[in-house]
């Protein structure tokens, strides 16, 4: 098992975001969750990414319950685990994509150009080649959007979790890139947890769910 959120809740003020939530990843396991704008997806990847902890319930990742751990020991997780893309998929402006996507493993300590070399080839196997040395102001969303899907991804985390990836997507790269995570997934026993506004179009995950006031429930 590589996470499981048992009985989560999430309040904010007098607003209840997540209510009772239950979920669990397995190794190998594409996990969709849909729900309409403002419903708490966000919320709720972020809690899976480990970036925010839950007001109730508990977050185990790995086998170690984590729900008391303190903000270094949940960063040092995620520096090493988790590879997590935010809903604007933010790049760095004064970086290249090349090297937008190797910065985690320079912060990892790889060679430069050894962490140049994965990155590329992650570019490449997400439709980016040609585009590498382009800054983020040069491309567009989509291309942003995969680009930042090659920098969670170029760490080989254990655990993936992408807010709305696909959102500036056509078809057809929307496609290379759930293919990408389905190998990706599958190749290094990882897991993977994507949220879309998406309602009407399963995505051909393991699992899809749908999020409504506060609550999960299973749609696929
Ligand atoms: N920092 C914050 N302070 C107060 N309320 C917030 C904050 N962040 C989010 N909210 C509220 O919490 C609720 C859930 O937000 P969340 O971002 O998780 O939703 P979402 O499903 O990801 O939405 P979207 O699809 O529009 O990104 C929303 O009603 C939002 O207005």
């Amino acid at each position: 098992m590589i996470l499981e959120l048992r009985g989560v809740w999430f309040e904010r003020g007098a607003d209840t975001i997540l209510r009772e939530v239950d979920l669990s990843l397995e190794r190998g396991e594409i996990l969709v969750v849909h729900g309409r704008s403002g419903v708490g997806k966000t919320t709720l990847a972020m809690i899976a990414a480990l970036l925010l902890a839950p007001t109730r319930g508990r977050t185990v990742f790995m086998g170690s319950d984590v729900t008391g751990a303190g903000d270094q020991e949940r960063s040092k997780l995620r520096l090493k685990h988790i590879g997590y893309v935010d809903q604007y998929s933010r790049l760095l402006p004064s970086l290249t994509l090349v090297d937008n996507v190797a910065l985690p493993l320079r912060l990892m300590g790889v060679g430069r150009e050894e962490a140049r070399r994965e990155a590329s080839m992650l570019l490449e196997r997400l439709g980016l080649k040609g585009l590498e040395e382009r800054y983020p102001g040069e491309v567009s969303g989509g291309q942003r959007q995969r680009a930042a899907i090659a920098r969670a991804l170029v760490k080989k985390p254990r655990l993936v979790v992408a807010d709305e990836p696909l959102s500036s997507l056509d078809d057809e790269a929307r496609e290379t890139v759930l293919s990408l995570l389905r190998d990706y997934v599958r190749e290094r026993g990882a897991a993977a947890l994507i949220t879309t506004t998406e309602l009407g179009v399963l995505y051909g995950g393991d699992r899809e769910y749908m999020l409504s006031e506060g609550r999960l429930r299973r749609i696929a």
